[in-house]
């Protein structure tokens, strides 16, 4: 395996994306029959990664999108997303991009505040079209992630707070042009325990069962995304357990009569399907510490330095079993080239002794890696490489 990867990136420049698309197929087949089991809808989160050719097989694998701007709501139409399967979220919606939402007739606003519906009803009401509104409620569920990817407490800026809900309601029902279609919730991301979408079912019911009893009955409940991966070992679990995950809602959710159940999934779906693979440039022996200098840094994938987040750092030049007595292992802070202390992909790393244009691959880096990349240092734009 490792010889026919480094043939096939022998004349590749170096750093560059790797994308297994077989893997994002089985896994798109894979989330989208545990999902159909109980009829819920995926909406993939572009934010993800909206590389355009991952975009067009997953919507020509039949998932919706979930967009957070206008030109995401752009982009996913143009690589073949139905705009009636399109949601639209974001704390910061600007006149422009809900227009664009608008125009295209997307499926519905996740809105997030009071002054976010006032916005959307003038809009649709100067358009003369109707907007699909779902609320998006705080629900206060701790989603134990890291505190920069929690999203659903009541210190975070997402969702509409509760006590607000009656303004939200009011300002609805005097407004044509808005159509109140459904409640919405994401509480974080990278959830690796179950018990808190538990704790998420328990408010959503709350929720529910309140809009029922006030005379709503809502067609949609939109639970977000948030479905955490095993970064430490992809290859073991290279698809996630999501009929575990589907289970558990189906199992929880007291649904009314005729609401349909939709989920916004991102990081679940294309982590595992990317690594980002990197030549060595220069090997380093310090007086305390090996470095091993790579030609990818914090510019092509942030999560390490932004979020101390783990990613397995794997040599690709040659296939070889670290616990043979015939490799020569050493131990290495795996870095990049860039000005920054936290430019490091990992630290105390047990590598085969390397050498300069040795192959390495960060893994599971599919999901919030190549969209959160920048030009800092005036870098290079990024290479590609996709397996068929
Ligand atoms: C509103 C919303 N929906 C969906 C997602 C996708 O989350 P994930 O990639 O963790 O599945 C996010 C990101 O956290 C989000 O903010
Ligand atoms: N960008 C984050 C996740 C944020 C998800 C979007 N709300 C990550 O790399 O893990």
């Amino acid at each position: 395996m490792m010889q026919q990867v480094k043939e096939e990136l022998k004349n590749i420049p170096t750093p560059l994306y790797y994308y297994d698309l077989p893997l994002l197929r089985e896994t798109v087949d894979v989330v989208k029959s545990a999902a159909d089991r109980y009829g819920y809808k995926v909406h993939y989160a572009i934010k993800a990664n909206n590389n355009p050719r991952i975009l067009s097989e997953i919507s020509s694998l039949g998932l919706g999108a979930d967009c957070v701007s206008g030109t995401e709501i752009e982009v996913a139409i143009a690589q073949g997303f139905q705009s009636s399967e399109i949601v639209f979220a974001g704390v910061g919606k600007t006149d422009r991009e809900i227009e664009i939402a608008l125009k295209n007739n997307i499926l519905a606003f996740n809105v997030e505040s009071v002054q976010e519906i006032e916005v959307i009803g003038e809009i649709a009401q100067s358009l003369d079209t109707v907007a699909n509104i779902a609320l998006r409620i705080n629900p206060n569920v701790d989603a134990k992630t890291h505190h920069y990817i929690t999203t659903g407490l009541d210190e975070n800026k997402f969702g509409i707070m509760t006590h607000e809900l009656e303004t939200c309601l009011t300002l609805i029902q005097n407004n044509a042009h808005l159509k109140l279609i459904g409640l919405h919730f994401h509480v974080g991301s990278q959830i690796t325990d179950l018990n808190v979408f538990k704790r998420l079912c328990v408010k959503v019911n709350e929720w529910n069962q309140y809009f029922y009893d006030k005379g709503y009955t809502l067609p949609i409940l939109n639970l977000g995304g948030g479905l955490g991966i095993n970064y430490m070992e992809p290859d073991e679990e290279s698809i996630v357990n999501f009929s575990n995950f589907f289970y558990l809602f189906h199992q929880l959710l007291e649904l009314k009569q005729g609401q349909e159940v939709h989920f916004e999934l991102g990081r679940s779906i294309v982590a595992n399907c990317g690594s980002l693979v990197s030549r060595v440039l220069y090997i380093k022996n310090g007086l305390k510490k090996n470095f091993a200098i790579l030609d990818a840094g914090m510019t092509e994938l942030l999560r390490p330095a932004l979020y101390q987040a783990f990613h397995k750092i794997e040599y690709w030049s040659e296939e070889t079993d670290l616990e043979s007595d015939k490799v020569e292992v050493e131990r290495y802070d795996v870095v990049g080239p860039i000005c920054e202390s936290s430019d490091c992909f990992g630290k105390e790393v047990n590598l085969p002794k390397l050498k300069r244009g040795d192959l390495i691959a960060i893994r599971s880096a599919g999901a919030y890696g190549e969209v959160m990349s920048s030009r800092y240092n005036l870098r290079q734009p990024l290479n590609y490489f996709y397996k068929e």
